[in-house]
């Protein structure tokens, strides 16, 4: 099949559409990007990149650089992780802090904001924040094999100056004992991560380990189980309260951000990123679901699809 072709016609067909979902307007910067905005990439295992749309134009990856820091934390601690975040998707939104008060401040899973402030905090267990802001960045960098990825402070600085729900949570799992480190560090550090700005292109080639079993170009980043075990986290937990949409209608591990990014792996055959800034009601990229719908429809990547040798 015709991936180049393919994407094109994607993104021919969904320039057209109207209905584009809303753009994130409680980060202030993200409010200013023109809906209208439309990117897709893929990385097929054979190395060959296929973009069309905005593809090169960097975006605010937002929570998608929660599958970074997660992957970073694993390598950093291990499976101690797991004892002070959950596995299990949480059905909730991604910034909710209902279900913290009765599990004790144990955050459901890594892909949502607590679990993502928990696993900044591990991070901080043994680096300074300066020190882990620039790990995060040297990571992207390395898997997307790009040095020109940057972090944009205006948004980082927007996001310490409006997150007072974060500050919420980060402070309730302090009070809990499930936050160690200082609040204010903690969330400075989580927002940088955030602020990551990428396009399309870099942050499907930084998606390669996860579709590669850990490798990037015969590299090992990750051993293969733990790419297994973050892609299914990603299929489980990837899209807040819209995962099992997601699941059910795409079929794939995927990360989404409220910059409305999309990561997407197909394990062993693509990794694929899409870009549409409108957002539907969970906070996921309206067109950017539609997007890899119409991509899994054409090409059968669903990993439920069936493989016959
Ligand atoms: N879903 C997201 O992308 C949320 C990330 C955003 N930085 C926040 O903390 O609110």
């Amino acid at each position: 099949m015709d991936i180049t072709q393919l994407v094109q016609d994607i993104t021919a067909r969904l320039r057209q559409e109207s209905e584009r979902g809303q753009v994130a307007d409680y980060i202030p910067p993200l409010a200013c990007i023109a809906p209208d905005k439309f990117g897709i990439a893929v990385v097929l295992d054979d190395g060959s990149l296929h973009c069309a749309g905005d593809a090169d134009e960097p975006f605010s990856i937002q929570s998608i650089s929660k599958v970074f820091a997660l992957t970073l934390a694993l390598g950093s601690v291990g499976d101690q992780l797991w004892n002070r975040v959950g596995r299990e998707p949480s059905g909730s939104a991604f910034n909710s802090i209902v279900q913290l008060e009765s599990e004790h401040g144990i955050p459901r899973n890594p892909f949502i904001n607590a679990g993502a402030i928990v696993v900044t905090d591990v991070l901080l267990g043994h680096l300074e924040p300066r020190e882990a802001i620039g790990q995060m960045l040297r990571f992207v960098r390395e898997l997307a094999g790009d040095d020109t990825i940057l972090i944009d402070e205006s948004v980082a600085r927007a996001e310490q100056e409006t997150g007072f729900t974060n500050m919420a949570l980060a402070n309730y799992m302090r009070a809990f004992g499930n936050v160690h480190g200082d609040v204010a560090k903690v969330l400075g550090t989580y927002f940088h991560f955030c602020a990551l700005a990428m396009s399309c292109r870099q942050l499907a080639m930084a998606g390669r380990f996860l579709m590669d079993e850990g490798r990037v170009e015969g590299r090992r980043i990750v051993t293969g189980r733990r790419a297994r075990r973050i892609n299914a986290l990603m299929m489980s937990c990837g899209h807040y309260d819209n995962s099992g949409d997601f699941a059910y209608r795409i079929g794939l591990p995927g990360k989404s951000g409220v910059g409305g990014g999309i990561l997407c792996v197909a394990p062993g055959v693509a990794s694929i990123a899409v870009w549409s800034p409108g957002l539907n009601a969970s906070g996921n990229s309206h067109l950017g679901q539609r997007a890899l719908e119409m991509l899994v429809q054409r090409t059968g990547w669903s990993v439920f699809e069936a493989r016959r040798a």
